[in-house]
Parts: structure tokens; C-alpha cells; sequence
């Protein structure tokens, strides 16, 4: 039996309504009935990948859809339909472009997979959507569910803290768990800046330009970072070609959209606006609230609905401080085994409340100094190498504030302290959340800092 076509259509208004737009458009869009009986449903779509997803994780969606329609759950089996071109979104456009194109799908081969390490906890599932960041979110999660096929290259911008790095994590996270076998790549700018001057040192820029052209999925953090640098932009313009030709995935994030890039070259800026760019903005009041939540829950802290108010209403344009504050609550409560209050919260955080409004930065060498001198060292013990254990300690004290009280990435940060990687001042930042659960002196140093350095400049 061949489905009415009202009744296809409101069947496929349903689908629209359950699993929302991004998704509709990429895998159910091009879904059409071949049979509808109360034995069993046949739908057809052009696009052997679409046939994989829709049976493979939007089954359940379908049938849920469908049961109240036809009044019994009946099995839906999809198949594909050679006639028909496959219309799948593919590389270049936005997904509301539905121009048919061919679309291969992505290459697997055996033994690749992701090439770098995602954090864990940057996943999509961990990060809330609010109206500030709903469209990156979309845009990304159809990135990491269709790699090349929909929007190619994604360019995210936006400020300091909002959530960029988090996405091209997530991206990477779910890649790594349904596309095993593509090589997904994440580096920061800097990284990829510093790796080509290494390789240019050592003869080897061969197996460099090797290595980032090979990705099926390519993030890269903090664009910007390419300003003024010519022959690094010449160098990735070529990588970016080279996967954008071959239909690979680029990601890029920056604190600026396209246009506002200065010093960057013109064949560049037009690649990157190629595909779709979108930001994330700072988070309105009840997204900021809502993250609070559910980072208290992720970390198992109970703070009462009047403290998670009170923070959302104190921070307001930096999620990276959102946490930041939760984090030091957490620890003086656990230090001094008492409960999360509204009057702890005022008094624990009151510097960083009240300096928000006008809050300034600081600079690492700023921090450098107070750090030193707190802990009778000197600048050069800080910025150093030594291993002994109170200055690497109150290294990673200093890296740890610099984090929370500038907008510095971790790359910036490493360079701020003598050249270290940014692997060690994100271990760094860890290791000194871990510390101050644990040690009332090290929750007293960090503290002390933040307060001497939150208060007027000298
Ligand atoms: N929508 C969100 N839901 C949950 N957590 C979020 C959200 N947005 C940001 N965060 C958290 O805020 C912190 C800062 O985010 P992230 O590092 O991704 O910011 P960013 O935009 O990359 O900043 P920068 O440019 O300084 O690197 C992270 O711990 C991240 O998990």
C-alpha cells in the first residue's frame, strides 16, 4: 500500500517535531513511504548512510513516531532507493542548501581512529543549550554525526570561556565513539604553529604536512592565533585545501568571526566563510543557571537552587568563571565538612562577585610575581624547570590563577611560563582543582591570591 500524500506529510512534520531540524534535514529529509500496513513499514531514502543512522539510532524515533499514526507499534525497515539521486547534505553548503550533490560516504579504514586525546568531560551530552548557543551546538553535533556532509568548514567564534573548545571536544568524542576508524585531529593553533617550525628545524616538514592532511576530521582551536604569521597561513592553507578538496571535515574556532580577522590573508578568510560560521554568546541568566546545576551534579555537590541563583546572577559573561566559582565552593565546603550556603557562598566568593562588575585582567607576570612571593620564591623559580616539589607546586598554583583570572588559552599560558606545553598547564589547572579538595593550605594559598589579586592594582 502506498501511503496519501497529506498523510506522508504530517507523518513527516512528526519526525520534523521529534528529532528537531538539523537532524530532520540531514537524515529524515529525504525519507519517503513505500509501504504502510498494519504488518509492517517500509520507508526508502537515496542515501546509503541515511539507511544506516535511521536504523541503527533513530529506530526507536521512528516507530515511536509512527505507532500512534497507524495505532500499534509496527517494525519500520528502511531501504534505499537507487532511482533517486542522494540528496544528503554534502560538503560546502549549510544544510539548508539542498542542491543534489554526491556524497561518498566517509572513508573508514581499519586501524585509525582519533588522533588526539578528548576530554572526557567536554562531551554534547554535557553541554547545556541555552539560546546563546543553541545553533553552534546543532551546527557542531550535525558536524560530528555527518562528517563533510554538512556544513564544511564550521568556523565558531565567540569570546573567552563560551564554550568553543568544548564543542570541538565533543565533536572529537563523538567521532572517536561512531567513526572509530576516521582519523579525527584536534590542535590549538599554537600547536599547529610551533609543530611546523619544529618540523622545519628538523627537516621533517614532510611527515607534517603528512600527518594534518591525512585527518578525516581536522579542530582547530583558536584561529586567530594565524594573524600576521605568513608562512604558517601559507602552510595551512594548503592543509586546509587539500582536506577540503578531499572532503574532510575542518573545524575552526575563533574569538573573532572572518571578517574581523585582520592581518589575515584574503584566499584564507574566504575558505574559512566557506561553510557556515556561527557564535556562541555569553549565556543569558537561566542558561547560566542551568550549567550550574549541572556541573554541581556532575561533580556531586549539592548547592541549594538560592546558591546557584546567586552565582548566575553574579557572573555573567565567562562560563570558564561560572565553574571557576562553583569549584572553590566545593572545596571550602568539603574543608570544612559544613553544607553549601547562600551566606558561605557571599562570603567565600565576595571578591570575586564584587570585582566582577569591573573586573580587570591581570597578567600572568603579574600572578607570576604574587605567586612568588607568597611562596618566597622568586619569579625565575616559577617560570623554570625545577621538579622539586614546592616550586612545582606553587607553579601550578600560578598557572591554575592565571587560567581563572585572565582569558588566556593554554597555549598562551605555557609561553607566559617559559615555554611549557599546554598539556602542562591543563594538567596543571587539574591537579590544583584536585589539591584544593584536598589540602586546607593549598585552598588558603589559591585563595589568598585570588584576593590580593583581585583587589586594586598597585
Ligand atoms: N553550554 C555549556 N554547557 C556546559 N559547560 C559549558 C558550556 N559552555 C562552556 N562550558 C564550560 O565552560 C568552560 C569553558 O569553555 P571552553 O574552554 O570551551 O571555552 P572557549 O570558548 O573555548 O574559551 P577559550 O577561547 O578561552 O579557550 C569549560 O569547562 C566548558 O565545559
Amino acid at each position: 500500500m502506498s501511503a496519501p500524500e497529506a498523510s506522508w506529510e504530517a507523518i513527516a512534520q512528526a519526525f520534523r517535531t521529534a528529532v528537531g531540524e538539523a537532524t530532520w534535514l540531514t537524515w529524515f529529509r529525504t525519507l519517503a513511504p513505500q509501504e504502510l500496513s498494519d504488518q509492517q513499514i517500509v520507508l526508502t531514502t537515496p542515501s546509503p548512510l541515511a539507511k544506516e543512522r535511521l536504523e541503527t539510532k533513530y529506530r526507536d524515533v521512528l516507530e515511536d513516531v509512527l505507532t500512534p499514526i497507524m495505532g500499534a507499534r509496527v517494525p519500520v525497515a528502511v531501504r534505499v532507493r537507487a532511482d533517486v539521486p542522494d540528496e544528503t547534505p554534502t560538503t560546502a553548503h549549510s544544510l539548508f542548501d539542498s542542491s543534489p550533490t554526491s556524497s561518498p560516504t566517509p572513508s573508514r579504514r581499519n586501524g585509525r581512529g582519533s588522533s588526539s586525546t578528548f576530554d572526557p568531560r567536554y562531551t554534547f551530552e554535557a553541554f547545556v543549550i541555552g539560546s546563546s548557543n543553541r545553533f553552534a551546538h546543532a551546527a557542531a553535533l550535525s558536524v560530528a554525526e555527518t562528517p563533510a556532509r554538512s556544513y564544511n568548514p564550521l568556523f565558531i567564534h565567540g569570546d573567552a570561556g563560551l564554550g568553543k573548545t568544548h564543542l570541538l571536544h565533543a565533536i572529537g568524542n563523538y567521532a572517536r565513539e561512531n567513526y572509530p576508524n576516521l582519523l579525527t585531529t584536534y590542535v590549538s593553533t599554537e600547536t599547529f604553529l610551533n609543530e611546523f617550525v619544529d618540523a622545519i628545524k628538523r627537516n621533517q616538514t614532510s611527515e607534517f604536512k603528512a600527518r594534518y592532511r591525512a585527518c578525516d576530521i581536522l579542530l582547530v582551536d583558536d584561529i586567530q592565533f594565524l594573524e600576521g604569521k605568513e608562512a604558517i597561513q601559507e602552510e595551512f592553507f594548503h592543509t586546509f585545501n587539500t582536506l577540503y578538496g578531499a572532503q574532510k571535515q575542518i573545524v575552526l574556532t575563533s574569538d573573532r568571526p572572518p571578517r574581523a580577522l585582520a592581518t589575515l590573508e584574503d584566499r584564507l578568510r574566504s575558505r574559512f566563510a566557506m561553510g557556515l560560521i556561527t557564535d556562541v554568546q555569553p549565556p543569558d541568566l537561566e542558561t547560566r543557571a542551568a550549567i550550574l546545576r549541572r556541573k554541581a551534579e556532575d561533580a556531586g555537590v549539592t548547592v541549594p537552587a538560592t546558591v546557584i541563583e546567586f552565582i548566575a546572577a553574579s557572573i555573567t559573561d565567562n562560563i570558564r568563571e561560572l565553574e571557576g566559582a562553583l569549584t572553590r565552593l566545593a572545596a571550602f565546603s568539603t574543608l570544612s565538612q559544613t553544607g553549601i550556603t547562600l551566606t558561605m557562598a557571599e562570603q567565600v566568593l565576595s571578591d570575586l562577585i564584587s570585582q566582577h562588575a569591573t573586573q580587570r585582567q591581570r597578567t600572568p607576570a603579574e600572578v607570576i610575581a604574587a605567586t612568588a612571593a607568597l611562596f618566597n620564591l622568586t619569579p625565575e623559580d616559577i617560570t623554570g624547570a625545577s621538579r622539586k616539589r614546592p616550586v612545582a607546586v606553587a607553579r601550578q598554583i600560578a598557572m591554575y590563577v592565571v587560567r581563572e583570572l585572565t582569558e588566556l588559552s593554554y597555549p598562551e599560558i605555557g609561553r607566559a611560563f617559559g615555554g611549557k606545553d599546554h598539556t602542562t598547564v591543563m594538567h596543571a589547572v587539574s591537579r590544583v582543582q584536585e589539591l584544593m579538595q584536598e589540602s586546607v593550605e593549598i585552598y588558603e594559598q589559591v585563595d589568598q591570591l585570588f584576593k590580593s589579586l583581585r583587589g586594586p592594582r598597585p
